[in-house]
């Protein structure tokens, strides 16, 4: 699919978001930071990436999620655990970073920080019921079905 993309910090031109690998799902977001950036242990900053994208499509979205290896290394995820992109949103790319590790990380200017993920959406309307039909479930969770 095309996106409408929008930089909006020209030192971003060279480094735009692009698949890694032709299997990649996610597209690494850069924080376009001025000068490095010291995030505390337990600390969470907004960070802007210097683009903006319209995805336009309400049958799309895009999902901000953390790196793997920041997040399981330096204990560097998101604030809101995950960022959901509405597709009329047309503002910057905003990535909440989140230390919950024991040790101060240093974010460099224009490190990848964090992927974004562009998925299907439904869009749902609401029918308005008494009863479901019966299903093998039913109203069962929370480890209904057992452990092993
Ligand atoms: O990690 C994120 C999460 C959201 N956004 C932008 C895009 C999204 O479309 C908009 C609103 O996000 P959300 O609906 O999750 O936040 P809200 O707190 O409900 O704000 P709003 O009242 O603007 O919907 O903020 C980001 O840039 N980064
Ligand atoms: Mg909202």
């Amino acid at each position: 699919m095309h996106v409408d993309l929008k930089i909006l910090d020209p030192r971003l031109r060279e480094q735009l978001p692009h698949y890694a690998t032709p299997g990649s799902a996610g597209l690494d977001l850069r924080a376009c930071l001025d000068a490095p950036l010291v995030l505390n242990p337990g600390e969470t900053q907004l960070i802007p990436t210097g683009i903006a994208i319209h995805l336009a499509d309400p049958g799309f979205a895009a999902l901000i999620l953390p790196r793997s290896g920041l997040g399981h290394k330096h204990g560097v995820v998101l604030g809101n655990l995950v960022g959901l992109i509405d597709s009329d949103y047309q503002g910057q790319l905003m990535v909440s970073t989140w230390n919950r590790g024991q040790e101060a990380f240093t974010i460099q200017p224009f490190e990848r920080i964090a992927q974004m993920v562009i998925v299907p959406v439904a869009q749902a309307s609401f029918n308005v019921v008494e009863e479901f039909p019966e299903s093998d479930r039913g109203t069962g969770g929370f480890g209904s079905t057992g452990k092993h």
